[in-house]
């Protein structure tokens, strides 16, 4: 249980906008929301999922919000589109111990699902449970994901010097 205030973002394609719609008034309700910014898509746009989700995510990673919450036909597009962003951590999950799982074992912030894939009472409850939980840096999961931030720093450095030291430094990545 957390009694943090979560700045949200919600977003969505054409095939995930009854959803993003139903989910966003639940946030905006919940008193445990403190904001929620609707990154689109709305009504008849039909921006594909990529750009939503990327727009999302850049606004977590500027540190302008805390998580989003987005959805497209299935919650894989989405995910993968917003991983792409440095620092983001997106999964896709549609069961209530894969959304805590998200949160207190990788500290993703950001939750995708699909409207094709999951009925929306079951969506609307595990987004209700999603706000319950926090990551705790004290937690045996910390190490694990700060092994991951440390790969994509390394992982993300181009020239040939910094290549050779990446490889030196991913060597020495462990999770012990
Ligand atoms: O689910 C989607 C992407 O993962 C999206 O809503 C639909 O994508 P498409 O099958 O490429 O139209």
């Amino acid at each position: 249980m957390t009694d943090q205030k979560w700045r949200i973002v919600v977003g969505c394609d054409d095939a995930g906008l009854q959803y993003k719609d139903i989910l966003k008034a639940d946030l905006q309700a919940d008193p445990r929301v403190a904001e929620v910014v609707d990154v689109g898509v709305r009504g008849d746009e039909r921006t594909a999922y990529p750009h939503v989700a990327v727009e999302a995510a850049r606004r977590i990673a500027a540190g302008a919000a805390d998580r989003a919450l987005l959805i497209c036909g299935t919650g894989l597009g989405v995910a993968i589109s917003a991983n792409k962003v440095p620092g983001i951590r997106a999964v896709t999950a549609h069961d209530s111990f894969s959304v805590e799982r998200s949160v207190l074992s990788n500290d993703a912030q950001v939750l995708c699902m699909g409207q094709r894939v999951v009925g929306i009472e079951l969506a609307r409850r595990l987004a209700k449970e999603w706000l319950g939980y926090a990551f705790d840096p004290a937690s045996s999961s910390a190490p694990k994901v700060a092994a991951i931030s440390q790969y994509e720093r390394l992982t993300g450095r181009a020239d040939d010097k910094a290549e050779l030291a990446r490889d030196e430094e991913i060597a020495r990545i462990s999770c012990g």
